[in-house]
């Protein structure tokens, strides 16, 4: 099985590369879908969250004021910390259990679209990593766009997060989302070719295929030790 790490800055274009994996049959574990999963009302996420962040976060029906918690946490490090401490085992037994799911249906790729991958060290369970980078400007400019937010408050946003440009050092391979929606395309092909590349020898043991043959030859090698010693 190949862990690919996709990961970027925010609005830098993550899940618009994802879309084009899941386009392309590779399924893809979603770590913001999964963080949106443990903190809905009443689960234990959302519990440690209101006993520390207070009633007031909550909407009238019970559920997480997304917007209000995000202004919250994205303005002040120390919140944020705290945010990320309650729910960092809840995200990653999350994830865990997206890749088991996938593992068990035979799935030999799976990205694993994470917007914190390096900050939560999760990436030295991937490889190889993808960084999708895009210049300052319209990084802004996107994120203000789509959020309809202040520029103030998407900055902010953006300085929660590692820069950028750290983060393609750290890459494998980077797709550079600074021009158009076709240049993205263009580039995800070759991104494409890389990542479905035929496994290595530990992918392969690391897949369910592969987990089958090692205990398929156990099993034979036993029977067959038996059948000898029997002989004897
Ligand atoms: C603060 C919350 C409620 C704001 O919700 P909102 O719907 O406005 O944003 P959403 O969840 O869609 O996140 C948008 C982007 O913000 C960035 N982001 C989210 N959480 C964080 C964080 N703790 N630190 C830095 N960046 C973050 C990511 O790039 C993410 O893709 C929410 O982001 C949250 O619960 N964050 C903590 C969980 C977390 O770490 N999520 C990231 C998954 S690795
Ligand atoms: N090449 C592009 N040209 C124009 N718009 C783009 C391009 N790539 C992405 N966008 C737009 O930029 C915005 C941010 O992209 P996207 O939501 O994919 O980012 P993200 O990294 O997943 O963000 P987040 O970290 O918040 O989850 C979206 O509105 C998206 O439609």
């Amino acid at each position: 099985m190949r862990l690919v790490g996709l990961t970027g800055g925010i609005a830098s274009g993550k899940s618009t590369v994802s879309n084009l994996f899941k386009a392309n049959d590779i399924p893809v574990v979603d770590a913001d879908l999964v963080a949106r999963d443990v903190l809905k009302k009443g689960t234990g996420g959302w519990k440690k969250v209101v006993a520390s962040f207070g009633e007031e976060i909550l909407l009238a029906n019970g559920e997480v004021d997304r917007p209000k918690l995000g202004q919250i946490v994205f303005s002040d490090p120390g919140k944020r910390q705290l945010l990320n401490r309650i729910l960092a085992p809840y995200i990653s037994s999350g994830i865990f259990f997206g890749i088991l799911k996938l593992w068990i249906k035979g799935s030999k790729v799976i990205v694993l679209d994470i917007p914190l991958l390096f900050e939560a060290k999760m990436d030295k369970w991937t490889k190889p990593i993808i960084v999708v980078w895009v210049d300052p400007e319209t990084q802004l400019r996107r994120l203000v766009g789509r959020d309809r937010t202040s520029e103030e408050d998407a900055r902010n946003r953006i300085n929660a997060q590692m820069p950028l440009d750290i983060k393609r050092s750290k890459a494998d391979i980077v797709i550079d989302n600074s021009g158009s929606l076709d240049d993205l395309s263009e580039q995800f092909r070759k991104v494409l070719f890389q990542v479905t590349r035929p496994l290595t020898w530990t992918e392969f043991w690391l897949s369910r295929q592969g987990a089958f043959s090692a205990l398929a030859s156990v099993i034979v090698g036993v029977l067959i030790c038996r059948k000898t010693f029997s002989n004897l």
